[in-house]
């Protein structure tokens, strides 16, 4: 069999890096580049982007704008993991768990935007409650997000590791203070919320690995519900999913901890109910390079090759 031909641009970024070890073993797959001094040369890029069956961007979101100007019109697929293009109505936005359509979007369109980290976790917990009518789409959302400092890239990396290291770094730091984060639109626009969560990301000292928590209090829902009734509804909803998996109740003592770091280095997604019947908390944890990045990317990728969605991938 012809393997198929995939070119990343920006592969020695870190989600570049990440999706080309994904694919560097696979015999199915045979990866283009350009000549090491054209990788920012757009006329390169496009050159080697005519040959090519799928082309990730895995770039800041001025340059894939840029290069998707120079490659939009030719019959490769592409698939950008910038905040570009994730609620542009012709791009598909890659989250094929969300139901059949976005699996179909994701397998026939030509262009499809990989979610952001933070946006995954709160997309993954927010949506099956929004779709089974149990939470309403104004409701008053306040969100924390984990991550580790890969989340920043290459610069942020090497703020953290280099030494010595700023006294600051060695803590938990919040931002996103003015509650202007780029995640908020795709995740507003994904779940269909007419209001913008209070969202509150924090970055501390692990290199990877998302605890995504959104709270729900009962009596603010559309009628008061049970955790019961959420573990269910988040149960049903994932239920053929091989990729993201909630985790019993029972197996979930409700009395330890999370970890956010539980599932670095795999591309898998767990979701944890938690709390009581009046105030309960839907958690993902995750890698924000596994599932909330380069994972996601190879997923979409075997989606649109027509391949099983976890080929290649490492399910923790
Ligand atoms: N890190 C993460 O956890 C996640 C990242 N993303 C998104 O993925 C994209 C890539 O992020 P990330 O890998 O972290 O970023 P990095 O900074 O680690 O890597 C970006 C790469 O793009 C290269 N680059 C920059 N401009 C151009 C250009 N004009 N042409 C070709 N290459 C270029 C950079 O080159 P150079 O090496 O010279 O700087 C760098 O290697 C971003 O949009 C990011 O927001 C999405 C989800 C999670
Ligand atoms: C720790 C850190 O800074 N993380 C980044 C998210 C990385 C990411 O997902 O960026 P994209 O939107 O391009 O996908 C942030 O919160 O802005």
């Amino acid at each position: 069999m012809t393997p198929y031909k995939v070119f990343i641009v920006g592969h020695e970024g870190t989600t570049g890096l990440r999706i080309h070890e994904r694919l560097s073993d696979r015999k199915d797959i045979e990866l283009l580049a350009t000549a090491d001094e054209d990788r920012k040369n757009v006329e390169a890029i496009k050159e080697v982007a005519k040959e090519a069956d799928i082309v990730f961007l895995c770039l800041p979101d001025v340059a894939s704008k840029e290069i998707m100007a120079a490659i939009g019109e030719l019959p490769c697929k592409v698939i950008d993991t910038s905040t570009a293009f994730r609620t542009a109505d012709d791009w598909a936005y890659g989250f094929p768990e969300l139901g059949a359509d976005y699996k179909t979007a994701i397998a026939t369109e030509k262009h499809i935007a990989n979610p952001g980290c933070h946006a995954s976790g709160m997309i993954a917990c927010i949506a099956p409650l929004v779709k089974a009518g149990l939470v309403p789409t104004d409701y008053p959302f306040t969100i924390t997000s984990l991550t580790g400092y890969s989340g920043g890239g290459k610069k942020m990396i090497g703020q953290y590791e280099s030494e010595p290291k700023d006294y600051f770094l060695y803590a938990p730091r919040q931002y996103g203070l003015s509650q202007q984060h780029k995640h908020l639109p795709e995740v507003q626009h994904v779940c269909g919320l007419s209001e913008a969560p209070i969202f509150m990301p924090i970055v501390d000292d692990y290199y990877s690995g998302m605890e995504v928590t959104v709270g729900i209090h009962s009596r603010l829902c559309n009628k008061p519900v049970s955790i019961d009734t959420v573990q269910q509804a988040l149960e049903d909803f994932y239920k053929d999913s091989t990729i993201i998996t909630v985790v019993p109740f029972a197996e979930n003592s409700n009395t330890g901890m999370l970890n956010a770091n539980q599932l670095s280095n795999t591309d898998s997604m767990k979701i944890y109910v938690t709390g009581n019947d009046e105030r309960i908390m839907v958690h993902a944890i995750f890698d924000n390079l596994g599932k909330g990045a380069s994972g996601a990317a190879v997923q979409c990728m075997n989606i649109a090759l027509g391949l099983p969605e976890d080929t290649g991938l490492a399910l923790g």
